[in-house]
């Protein structure tokens, strides 16, 4: 059982009508369509632009901490200084083994232009040019709201539409979908009557394996076991949007073709400049306290999950949920039992 110290209380810096959180949010926008933002902190300001998709706009180029220690740096956000090419700064930012020449530790407008690049989905490492050098109309933000925007966005979540759904696995659901501030969903999937200690079931969307079957992972196998049980005994079944355990589709796919080349999954998130496991557990403890649970018993083998619940309030009782080992899927449990600790 894992017990909790209380609710996190640390207030966020940000709210979702403040003109600074609104700015991130255009900012993710842009990013994500590949167009360059300016990032402010005091009186410096910076244009940042995506190496995967924007304009390259100089050869100085962020990398995250996890990045600058795969490629053998200081493990510390790094800004590098190399020639203005994509072909080498794609290299150092995602390529298996890549030079680095000059590089420098990194301020917090390039740690905010790393962070941007994620929530945008793509791989954390920005392009910097010069501010004055931005078309009329680039939108800016400031680099402390971009880096308090996450925490602020987890307590948006709000219920928008529910309906009775009979499911396959044998029982009819009560189905919600939860949007936050910025339009991402929660989807609770909610069967009987749901009390103190019920039956819960966190789980991170994967399209490859929930929704085409990829035997590469066990997320489907996890999502159907779990539906299952719900619809024996009742419970919850909370589908959140954190593809790729937070990196987003794209990125996943980039993981699997260096895995393909030999690397984990664990060292294929690092090398593409990652944590191995980018999710956080705000907004899934912010939807179950809504439900009325502030104790529950949680379908999943990751003590991480369990206790990222836990800093969310939630009293956490973990009940295994184990899948079929294949050979397909026999390296990646693997790993997760010896590199990221799942009671496997
Ligand atoms: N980055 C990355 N994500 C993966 C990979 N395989 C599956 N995922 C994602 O991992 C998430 C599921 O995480 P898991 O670590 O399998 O399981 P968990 O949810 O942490 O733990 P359980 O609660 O025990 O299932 C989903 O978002 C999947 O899309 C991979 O090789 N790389």
């Amino acid at each position: 059982m894992i017990r909790t110290l209380g609710p996190n209380l640390s207030a966020p810096h940000l709210s979702a009508n403040d003109p600074g959180f609104i700015a991130v949010h255009r900012a993710i926008g842009e990013i994500a369509a590949g167009r360059p933002v300016i990032i402010r902190d005091g009186l410096q300001a910076v244009l940042a632009s995506p190496i995967d998709g924007g304009p390259i706009l100089s050869g100085r180029m962020t990398l995250t901490a996890a990045r600058a220690g795969y490629l053998g740096l200081e493990p510390a956000p790094t800004v590098v200084e190399a020639e203005p090419d994509r072909a080498v700064l794609s290299a150092i930012a995602m390529a298996d083994a890549a030079d680095v020449g000059r590089h420098m530790r990194a301020g917090s407008i390039a740690n905010a232009a790393s962070e941007l690049a994620k929530m945008a989905e793509r791989v954390p490492a920005m392009t910097l040019g010069s501010a004055s050098s931005a078309p009329p109309g680039t939108l800016a933000a400031h680099a402390g709201d971009v880096l308090s925007f996450r925490h602020a966005l987890a307590a948006t979540q709000r219920p928008i539409a529910s309906a009775p759904v009979p499911l396959a696995a044998g029982a009819t659901a009560n189905v919600t979908a939860f949007r936050n501030a910025i339009g991402g969903t929660v989807t609770a999937v909610v069967v009987g009557d749901i009390d103190r200690g019920a039956l819960v079931r966190v789980h991170s969307a994967c399209v490859t394996g929930d929704i085409l079957g990829s035997l590469k992972c066990d997320c489907g196998a996890q999502l159907r076991l779990a539906l299952g049980r719900i619809c024996s005994e009742g419970g919850i079944v909370l589908y959140t949007a954190q593809e790729g355990r937070g990196i987003g589709l794209a990125n996943k796919l980039r993981a699997y073709a260096l895995q393909d080349k030999g690397l984990d999954t664990v060292d294929a998130n690092i090398a593409l400049g990652f944590h191995d496991d980018e999710r956080d557990y705000a907004a899934a403890g912010n939807v179950l306290a809504q439900l009325g649970l502030s104790s529950i018993r949680l379908m999943t083998n990751n003590p991480t999950k369990a206790a990222g619940l836990a800093t969310q309030g939630i009293s956490v009782e973990p009940v295994p949920l184990i899948g079929p080992v294949t050979p397909d899927n026999e390296r990646y449990l693997a790993t997760k039992k010896t590199r990221s600790g799942h009671h496997l």
